[in-house]
């Protein structure tokens, strides 16, 4: 026991150091003149982001459907020290918008440095009701588009040695009831993003990939959503958007937001799963869950 002790301390020592060690930081001149598309930008997180980019002073163009919101996201970007911004308005339902917005940013840039899949179709909280159109249309938008935009972006970002940043939720990492078609969506990005991060290894291909997994944070959809629902307190919106690029930036495999919550969560999932499932559970005010 003793032997076993003294051999454990040094080596525990040595991973405390590592860790400790090889934490990098972000310095703002790492996003200084990229090149940026982040999508989703109208609200939200997609927002956030957009505005850390431009105090760091990168070139942006956002999307999303409503273009007074985007017009007044250019507006604060621009004010806030952005080398550049502008906008693309559509819906990603319209299987042509992803590459019309890579296209937007090859003309705008000559090419490409960053590329944040952010958007999602709005979703509800409730039972699943055997809507399949539903499952379908959130396909399209949350997952399809995602893969659009990078078959569109990759030759512009082989070039740069550019990163992909892909939003998703603790929903597409574990079972949370009442989201299953979204959740569905979420699980969907990680298997497609997960392998192609593979393949890009394989081939020695310097584009890096993020997988964002956040947990519950307080835009203003989520306090609609969940507000009532929910009983844990949201994290905010704009801390959680710089973690994102700090993630991104720092080309991390996968980012986790709120950090200490979601990895003991994901550290359950794999030893003790039931636990993790009734444990979720609880966070819930079932009553108020509607059931169609
Ligand atoms: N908030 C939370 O608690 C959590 C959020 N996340 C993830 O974070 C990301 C951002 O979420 P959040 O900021 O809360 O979401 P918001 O609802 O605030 O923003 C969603 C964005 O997507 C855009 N959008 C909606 N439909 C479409 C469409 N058909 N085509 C193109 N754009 C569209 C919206 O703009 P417009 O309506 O103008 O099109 C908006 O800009 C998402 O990927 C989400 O899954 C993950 C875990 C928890
Ligand atoms: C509250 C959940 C987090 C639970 C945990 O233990 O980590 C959130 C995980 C998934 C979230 C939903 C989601 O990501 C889809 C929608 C996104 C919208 O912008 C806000 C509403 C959502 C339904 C959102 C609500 C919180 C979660 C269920």
């Amino acid at each position: 026991m003793g032997l076993l002790l003294k051999s454990l301390v040094p080596f525990v020592g040595l991973i405390l150091a590592l860790w400790f060690y090889s934490k990098d930081d972000l310095k703002p001149e790492m996003l200084k003149e990229k090149r940026v598309i982040v999508t989703g930008a109208s609200t939200g997180i997609g927002e956030q982001m957009a505005y850390h980019l431009a105090w760091m002073g990168a070139h942006i163009l956002v999307t999303a459907r409503t273009e007074a919101k985007l017009q007044k996201v250019v507006t604060q970007c621009l004010e806030l020290g952005a080398a550049s911004a502008h906008y693309v308005n559509g819906s990603m339902e319209d299987p042509t918008l992803a590459d019309d917005v890579v296209k937007r940013a090859k003309q705008l840039w000559g090419g490409l440095d960053m590329l944040i899949l952010n958007h999602i179709s709005p979703t509800y909280l409730k039972y699943f009701d055997g809507d399949v159109e539903h499952i379908r249309k959130l396909l399209e938008v949350n997952f399809l588009s995602y893969v659009a935009m990078t078959l569109s972006a990759l030759p512009m970002l082989k070039e740069s040695g550019g990163s992909i940043l892909v939003v998703s939720s603790t929903a597409g990492k574990f079972a949370i009831p009442f989201v299953a078609p979204y959740s569905a969506t979420k699980f969907a990005l990680d298997g497609f993003f997960s392998s192609l991060r593979q393949e890009l290894i394989i081939e020695k291909v310097n584009v890096s990939i993020t997988l964002c997994v956040l947990g519950h944070i307080d835009t203003e959809t989520a306090k609609k959503t969940v507000g009532h629902v929910f009983w844990l307190p949201p994290a905010p919106k704009e801390e959680c958007a710089l973690e994102i690029i700090k993630g991104g930036a720092l080309r991390k495999r996968e980012l986790y937001y709120q950090y200490f919550a979601v990895r003991t969560s994901l550290l359950i999932r794999d030893w003790a799963p039931e636990y993790l499932d009734s444990r979720t559970r609880n966070h819930f005010i079932v009553e108020n869950v509607k059931r169609s």
